[in-house]
C-alpha cells in the first residue's frame, strides 16, 4: 500500500471531510466503483449494516481508501470536486425548491397549529378561544421552582418571586410573548431554550401561537418542526431523527437531509411537555452521536439534541412544567422562560373576550376580583376558564357571592388595631369547591337534552333530574380520576375509558369534549386522553371519592360493577383497615384521614386539590350545587351537620402536629377555608392576640409554618390594616412567607426582628408591588445595616405610599445616610423619618443637607443619638431654622 499525499490528506481531514462530504457519499461510491477505484466487496462494505448512516459509510469509505492506498485516494480527491461542481450548478434551482418546500411546510404546520378548541361551550358562547397576551419571565440559564409545593400554587406565587429573584440577583425580567417570539424566529438565538409553567398556564398555547406566528411571515426563513414528548413516548423502537422527521413531515422529505446537514442554524426544534416524557434521558451516559442518519433510542437522541451533538447550531424550545425543568442539566440550557401566568390586567381581559357578553364578564371579573383565592387562581389561564364557565351563567353561585361581598363590604370601613378588626372580620364564604361545583353543573346543563328549547335559566331549574342521570358517568370518570392519582398517572387510553367511551346516553361525551383533551398523536394513530387541567383531575376525584363515602362504599376498591380495580397493595392496605373498625362514622372518619395523610406523605403538594375538594364536597351546603347528584340521605347521619363536626376535628388535630412541613400546615388552612369553618376567623383573632401579648412580653421562638398559617389567614381577611410583628424572631424567610399580605398593611411594624438586608430585600417587593398600602413603615433595630437600607432606599424611590419611616438602631452609618439622602432627591412622599442611634458623622449629615435643599416634603427628620460633632450640630439645628417646613430633631 503506498502512502502518498493523498492518503495523507484523507487520514488527516477525516473529520472535516466526514462532516462536509457524507451527504454525496452514496455518489461518491458509484463515481469511485465506475473507475475500479474501490472493488464489490468495499462497496457492500461501506452500505452495509442497515443501522448505519450516511456519515458512517463515509468513515467506512475513508477507512476503505486509506486501505487502498495513494491511488485511491487521488480518485476519491478528484470525484469529489467533479461532485462539488456539479452540486453548485444545480443550488440556484435548489434553492427555489426549497423556498417551496418551505412554504408548504408553513402552510401545514400553521394549520395544524391553529388554536382550536374543541370546548363547546366556549365556541357557542364567544366563538372559540381568543388568544391573550400572557406574562413571562426570562432568566439566562436555567432556574429551578420552589420545592414541596402545589404546582396551581406557584403561580400565584410566581409573580412575587419574580421580583424577589430580581431584587437578590437582577437577571430576571417580564417578558410578553411577542418578545420571546422574536428571539427564537428572528435567528439570534441557538440551543436550549427552556419554557416552563404549571399544568394549564398556556405553555402549549404559546407553542401554537408561535407557530403561526412563525407560518405568517413569508420572508422568515426558519425552519420549525414541532413534536410533542407525548408522541415521542409512543416510539419504542431506536429510530434515526431523520427517519423519524421524515416520517413526521413527509411533505419535507426531498429537502430534509440537505437541510439537516447545511441549514441546521435555520432549525427551531419545538419539544412541547417535557414532564410527559416516559424514557430515561441520561445526561452523562448516553453515547454521543452526531449523525441524523443513526439510529437510537428517543431518549438518546434528545440527550443528543439538548448537548448540541445532534444538528450543532439548531435552536431548541423545550417545554416543561415546573417539577420536569430539571431533568435537563441546569448548565445546558441558554435561555429559561417561566409562565408567570394572567396578570389582573390580562385576566379581567380574558374575562371580556370570552365571556358571552360584556354584562357577564363585569359579573364574572366583580366576582372574581373581590375573592382573593379566586384570583390565585386566575393566574391559570385554564382556571379562568373554570371561573368563566362557572360563574357567568351560575346564577347560584354569583347569588351566594354577592352576599358574601355585601358582608365583606361592611366590614371594609373598619380601621384600627389589628385585633379589634380582626373580631369584627367576615372570612367570605365562597370556596374553590363551589366553583368547581357550578363549573360541572353548568356543563352537565348546557349538554342536557332540550338545549335549543328554553334559556339556560329554565334548564338550570331542571339540574337535578340532569345530574341524577348523570351520576354513572360521573362517578365512572371520577374513578378514573382517583385511580389516576394514585398512581400518579395523567395520561389515559381508550382501554381506560372503557364503558365510558360506549355510553349509550351520550352523557360521556360531554366529558369528552369539555373535560378531557385528546391527545392526537400525528406519530401514531392510537388516540389517547388527558384531562383539562389536573385540578378537574383532583376534582372529579374527589367527587368519586366523597360519592362512595357517602353511599357506604370504600373509595379505594373501586366502583362495584366495573372492571376498574385499583393497585392491589393499595386495595389490601385500606380494605383491611376498614375491617378493623366498626360503625359507619368511624369508618369515614378513618377513610378521610387516610385520604388526608396519603396526601400529606407526598412532599411535593401533589394531591393537595384534591384534599382541599374532599373537604369542601363534605359540606352539605356546597354539595346542593350538584343537588340529583348524591344520594338524598347519605347512610351517614354525622355528614348532614353544616360543616361535619369530625372533618374539622380532624383537620385541627393533624394542624397540630408538629411533623408537618409548613406547606402541608398552609393546605390544611386551605381544606378549613374549603370546610368553611367557621372557627376560621377565630384562629386569626387567636393569633393576632398571641402576637400582641409577646411583643409586650418575652419574645418566644415563632416557626416558620406558623408564618404561613398566618399569611394564609391574613390573605383571607382582607380587613386588617395594622399588622404588629415586633420582636418576633422574625426573619428574611419568615418575611418571605408573609409577602403575598404584606403590601397590604397600612402599618407595618416589624421592629427588633433579625430582618439584615435579606429581609430588606424581601419588603422591597412588598413596596413595589402595585397593591402597596404601607403608609407607616417601622424597621427599629432590625439589623439593616448600610446594605439593607440600600435596598430600601432603592425601593421607596418607586413607592409612593410611605410617609412615616422609622429606622433608628440599624447601624447604617454614612454610607446609609448617603442612600437615604440619593432617595429624598427623588422621594416626594416621605414625611417623617427617624433615624435615631445610626452611627452617623457630620458627614452623613451633609450629605443629608444637601439632599434636603431638593426636597420639600419630608416635615420631620429625627436624628438623635447619632456621633456628630458639635459644630455638626449646630449646622444641622441652623439648617432647620432656615426652613419653616422642616424640624431637625438632633442633640449632641
Ligand atoms: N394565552 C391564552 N389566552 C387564552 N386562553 C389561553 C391562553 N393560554 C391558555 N389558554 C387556555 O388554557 C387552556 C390550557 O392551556 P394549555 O393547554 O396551553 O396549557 P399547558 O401549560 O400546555 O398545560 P399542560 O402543562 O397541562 O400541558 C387552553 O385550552 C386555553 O383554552
Amino acid at each position: 500500500m503506498a502512502v502518498g499525499p493523498f492518503s495523507n490528506r484523507v487520514r488527516e481531514c477525516r473529520v472535516e471531510l466526514v462532516e462536509t462530504c457524507s451527504r454525496h457519499v452514496a455518489s461518491l461510491l458509484d463515481l469511485l466503483y465506475n473507475v475500479g477505484a474501490v472493488t464489490e466487496e468495499d462497496v457492500s462494505l461501506v452500505t452495509g449494516g442497515s443501522g448505519a448512516g450516511e456519515r458512517d459509510r463515509m468513515r467506512t469509505l475513508l477507512d476503505v481508501l486509506y486501505g487502498r492506498g495513494e491511488e485511491a485516494c487521488r480518485a476519491f480527491y478528484h470525484m469529489l470536486q467533479s461532485t462539488e461542481t456539479q452540486t453548485g450548478s444545480v443550488d440556484v434551482s435548489g434553492q427555489q425548491n426549497l423556498q417551496e418546500h418551505l412554504q408548504k411546510h408553513k402552510d401545514i404546520l400553521g394549520k395544524e397549529h391553529e388554536t382550536i378548541d374543541y370546548l363547546s361551550i366556549r365556541s357557542s358562547r364567544s366563538g372559540g378561544c381568543s388568544f391573550i397576551d400572557i406574562t413571562l419571565s426570562k432568566h439566562r440559564g436555567c432556574t429551578f421552582p420552589f420545592p414541596y409545593q402545589h404546582e396551581s400554587a406557584m403561580v400565584g406565587d410566581a409573580f412575587r418571586g419574580l421580583t424577589v429573584r430580581q431584587e437578590s440577583c437582577g437577571h430576571d425580567q417580564t417578558c410578553a410573548f411577542r418578545e420571546l417570539c422574536q428571539t427564537l424566529l428572528s435567528g439570534s438565538s441557538s440551543g436550549p431554550i427552556m419554557l416552563s409553567g404549571v399544568a394549564g398556564s398556556g405553555k402549549t398555547t404559546l407553542v401554537r401561537r408561535l407557530v403561526q406566528e412563525w407560518a405568517s411571515q413569508a420572508d422568515s426563513q426558519k425552519v420549525v418542526l414541532s413534536l410533542s414528548f407525548r408522541e415521542l413516548n409512543l416510539i419504542n423502537e431506536p429510530v434515526s431523527l431523520q427517519e423519524l422527521l421524515t416520517v413526521h413531515y413527509s411533505h419535507l422529505k426531498t429537502i430534509l437531509s440537505d437541510i439537516l446537514a447545511h441549514k441546521t442554524q435555520d432549525v427551531l426544534l419545538i419539544l412541547d411537555g417535557l414532564d410527559e416524557f416516559g424514557f430515561p434521558l441520561d445526561f452523562e451516559r448516553t453515547p454521543k452521536c452526531s449523525d441524523p442518519e443513526r439510529v437510537q433510542t428517543v431518549g438518546a437522541m434528545v440527550v443528543n439534541l439538548i448537548k448540541g451533538s445532534l444538528l450543532p447550531g439548531i435552536s431548541i424550545l423545550l417545554t416543561a412544567r415546573p417539577h420536569a425543568v430539571s431533568k435537563v442539566p441546569p448548565q445546558l440550557v441558554n435561555l429559561s422562560c417561566s409562565v408567570l401566568g394572567f396578570s389582573p390586567a390580562q385576566q379581567r381581559q380574558y374575562f371580556e373576550q370570552n365571556c358571552g357578553s360584556p354584562q357577564a364578564a363585569e359579573k364574572v371579573w366583580g366576582f372574581v376580583s373581590s375573592h382573593k383565592p379566586l384570583m390565585l387562581m386566575c393566574h391559570i389561564p385554564a382556571f379562568c376558564w373554570i371561573v368563566s364557565t362557572a360563574l357567568q351563567d351560575g346564577t347560584l353561585c354569583l347569588k351566594k357571592g354577592s352576599a358574601a361581598k355585601n358582608q365583606d363590604a361592611s366590614t371594609l370601613g373598619m380601621r384600627g388595631d389589628a385585633s379589634k378588626e380582626a373580631k369584627n372580620a367576615h372570612i367570605p364564604s365562597i370556596t374553590i369547591t363551589d366553583i368547581y361545583c357550578c363549573f360541572i353543573k353548568t356543563i352537565m346543563v348546557f349538554h342536557a337534552e332540550g338545549r335549543e328549547e328554553g334559556s339556560h335559566f329554565n334548564r338550570l331549574q331542571d339540574s337535578p333530574r340532569v345530574l341524577e342521570e348523570a351520576y354513572p358517568v360521573l362517578r365512572d370518570l371520577g374513578a378514573l380520576a382517583f385511580k389516576g392519582l394514585l398512581e400518579r398517572r395523567f395520561l389515559f387510553d381508550s382501554s381506560d375509558l372503557g364503558d365510558l367511551s360506549q355510553d349509550s346516553a351520550g352523557l360521556s361525551r360531554v366529558f369528552l369534549v369539555e373535560i378531557l383533551k385528546e391527545n392526537r398523536a400525528l406519530l401514531t394513530v392510537e388516540k389517547s386522553f388527558y384531562f383539562l387541567h389536573t385540578s378537574v383531575q383532583e376534582y372529579l376525584a374527589a367527587l368519586y371519592f366523597v360519592l362512595q363515602l357517602l353511599s357506604g362504599s370504600n373509595p379505594f376498591s373501586g366502583p362495584k360493577h366495573r372492571t376498574l380495580r385499583f393497585p392491589p397493595g393499595l386495595h389490601k392496605v385500606f380494605s383491611s383497615a376498614a375491617r378493623k373498625l366498626h360503625g359507619p362514622s368511624r369508618l369515614l372518619r378513618h377513610r378521610v384521614k387516610k385520604a388526608l395523610l396519603w396526601s400529606q406523605r407526598h412532599q411535593s403538594g401533589y394531591m393537595d386539590l384534591f384534599c382541599r375538594f374532599v373537604s369542601g364536597l363534605l359540606v352539605p351546603q356546597t354539595r346542593f350545587i350538584l343537588q340529583g347528584l348524591f344520594p338524598r340521605e347519605p347512610r351517614n347521619p354525622c355528614v348532614l351537620s353544616p360543616t361535619p363536626p369530625f372533618l374539622l376535628d380532624l383537620l385541627h388535630s393533624q394542624l397540630e402536629s408538629s411533623s408537618l412541613c409548613p406547606e402541608r400546615q398552609v393546605n390544611l388552612c386551605h381544606c378549613l377555608y374549603e370546610a368553611k369553618d367557621p372557627g376560621l376567623t377565630k384562629r386569626l383573632q387567636g393569633w393576632l392576640s398571641v402576637l400582641a401579648q409577646r411583643s409586650q412580653s418575652e419574645p418566644s421562638s415563632v416557626f416558620q409554618r406558623d408564618w404561613s398559617e398566618l399569611a394564609f389567614l391574613l390573605q383571607l381577611n382582607p380587613d386588617v390594616s395594622i399588622l404588629k410583628l415586633d420582636s418576633q424572631h422574625l426573619d428574611a424567610e419568615g418575611l418571605c412567607r408573609l409577602l403575598p399580605v404584606l403590601p397590604l398593611f397600612c402599618t407595618l411594624s416589624l421592629a427588633q426582628n433579625p430582618l439584615g438586608p435579606a429581609g430588606a430585600a424581601m419588603l422591597s417587593v412588598a413596596l413595589q408591588s402595585p397593591d402597596c398600602r404601607i403608609e407607616s413603615l417601622w424597621l427599629v433595630k432590625t439589623e439593616l445595616g448600610c446594605e439593607g437600607v440600600r435596598i430600601l432606599a432603592e425601593a421607596l424611590k418607586e413607592n409612593s405610599t410611605v410617609v412615616d419611616l422609622r429606622m433608628a438602631i440599624n447601624q447604617i452609618g454614612d454610607v446609609g445616610a448617603g442612600c437615604l439622602a440619593d432617595l429624598l432627591k427623588a422621594n416626594r412622599t416621605l414625611k417623617d423619618i427617624r433615624l435615631r442611634d445610626n452611627q452617623m458623622t457630620d458627614r452623613g449629615a451633609d450629605l443629608l443637607m444637601t439632599a434636603l435643599h431638593e426636597n420639600t416634603t419630608l416635615q420631620c427628620l429625627w436624628l438623635f443619638d447619632n456621633k456628630f460633632s458639635k459644630d455638626g450640630v449646630r449646622k444641622l439645628k441652623e439648617f432647620s431654622k432656615r426652613r419653616s417646613h422642616l424640624d431637625i430633631k438632633v442633640c449632641v
